[in-house]
């Protein structure tokens, strides 16, 4: 009865609908040599025990024990790998010093391929894991060590989708961390797309190119334009940051007399496969031009209590249509972790509906109907991170990849408070509580690629 590379057999949790987690009890995951899932077999089917009867006992099936759950591996929407170098220091400025004091001189040291080494491999490692199964990075403005990351991530085992990062503009840009010239970043532009979509084609799980414009200031007209013209010809995912804080929506209305939104539709940069980051200052309007063209949020809450000067209206944008998913936003967030990020994505909203400044009465404090729940919030870090790439990942589901994170909440060391067999409350409480230490596996299109 089928010929599976391998039969798991256990308890998932995944997201039927962007409300609501489904509970998939005991059931059998059939997945085949390509690392999909193609059948999913729930105990009350006829065909399990003639399932269980021909895979139990060999290699290839795997029973979950007790306490151990199968979760979808986590989507993170916006990583600058080269910022891992100088994650939980430097939080303390606002957005453009922080660029120009910290984070451009860092990224500069990316131009040494061995220093880029030591720093990809520990991250791409770490985000393993945390239970990260696709990450959407930016590197940094260097051909050759943007190309290493994706061949790390080939490696490794991760779907990793890597930009190099174009940043051209004399005015924004020092001139130790810049590209030589427009023409030299278009060219390098295209010879990594083209480099990355080879090396693809011998990685099991996929490495992408991303065209990947910093933000608007960093990029002069000509790149922008360009940028957009590279993207349609090759087809690749495209990432940058839109209105993220006061200052970076003020300067593309400066510059260019309308939102950052408009501004990057003109250059063909919002499409299906497009990723923005932030978007704390998406007016109603440019919310319904993402929506139209199909461009979905990076949400990274932890980030934004350092450089966003607001909180994400994530239940609005969701609501007028927009797919968003979370990212950790390294070094703007300092935790490599979507657990995290969905725990601080609750929290913000929270805030954000109650309002937190104790002077003001409380029916005028909050914005409305803004919280969100914990499932939706694993709904970004799994199936909508998943939606946003335009990828078969981010659910535990017939036609989607095998990229899951197993869950043991009975280490000694990080043992879950679990008192009962409700499974809604396990759910919960591996949503809160559970550490780095409770990913006891993580897998990538069906080959284990993490195991503590
Ligand atoms: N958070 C964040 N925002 C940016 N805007 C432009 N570059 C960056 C960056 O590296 N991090």
């Amino acid at each position: 009865m089928g010929n599976y590379a391998h039969v798991f057999q256990g308890t998932a949790f995944t997201s039927k609908t962007f409300e609501e987690v489904g509970i998939l009890k005991d059931y059998l995951f059939c997945i085949n040599e390509k690392g999909m899932i193609v059948k999913t077999v729930s105990p009350e089917e006829e065909q399990y025990v003639t399932l269980l009867r021909e895979y139990e006992g060999k290699d290839n099936f795997h029973r979950l024990l007790d306490g151990e759950y199968i979760l979808p591996g986590f989507i993170d929407l916006h990583v600058h790998a080269p910022q891992w170098a100088q994650a939980g220091t430097a939080l303390d400025l606002p957005l453009y010093d922080w660029l120009n004091t910290y984070t451009f001189p860092i990224e500069s040291k990316f131009s040494d391929i061995n220093f880029a080494q030591s720093v990809y491999e520990d991250l791409v490692q770490t985000l393993l894991a945390n239970g990260t199964t696709t990450a959407l990075y930016f590197a940094s403005i260097h051909k050759e060590s943007s190309l290493l990351l994706a061949q790390i991530c080939a490696r490794l085992g991760q779907r990793g989708l890597v930009g190099k990062v174009v940043m051209d503009n004399p005015d924004q840009c020092p001139e130790y961390y810049r590209d030589e010239s427009t023409e030299i970043a278009l060219k390098e532009t295209e010879e990594f797309i083209i480099a990355v979509q080879e090396l693809n084609e011998q990685t099991k799980q996929g490495v992408y190119p991303v065209v990947t414009p910093r933000f608007i200031p960093s990029c002069t007209d000509e790149a922008l334009k360009g940028l957009g013209v590279l993207a349609a010809k090759y087809n690749t995912h495209i990432q940058s940051h839109c209105s993220e804080s006061d200052w970076q929506h003020g300067y593309a209305i400066e510059r260019f007399h309308k939102h950052d939104a408009f501004a990057l539709n003109d250059f063909g940069l919002l499409q299906e496969k497009a990723v923005m980051a932030h978007c704390n200052f998406l007016a109603d309007k440019d919310a319904k031009l993402f929506a139209s063209t199909g461009t979905a949020v990076a949400h990274c809450p932890i980030s934004n209590v350092f450089f966003s000067n607001g909180v994400l209206p994530a239940r609005h944008l969701h609501d007028l249509g927009i797919e968003i998913g979370l990212g950790t936003d390294i070094s703007g967030g300092f935790s490599p972790s979507l657990f995290d990020n969905v725990r601080q994505a609750v929290i913000a909203a929270r805030m954000l509906e109650e309002g937190v400044d104790t002077t003001i009465s409380a029916d005028k404090r909050g914005v409305s109907s803004s919280r969100i729940t914990t499932s939706e919030a694993f709904y970004f870090a799994t199936a909508g991170g998943g939606e946003a790439l335009s990828l078969p990942v981010g659910r535990i589901e017939e036609n989607y990849a095998w990229d899951v994170q197993i869950i043991n909440t009975t280490l000694p060391s990080a043992k879950l408070p679990i008192f009962n067999n409700d499974l809604e409350d396990i759910f919960q409480k591996i949503m809160y509580l559970a550490r780095p230490e409770n990913i006891q596996q993580v897998w990538v299109q069906g080959e284990k690629v993490h195991e503590r």
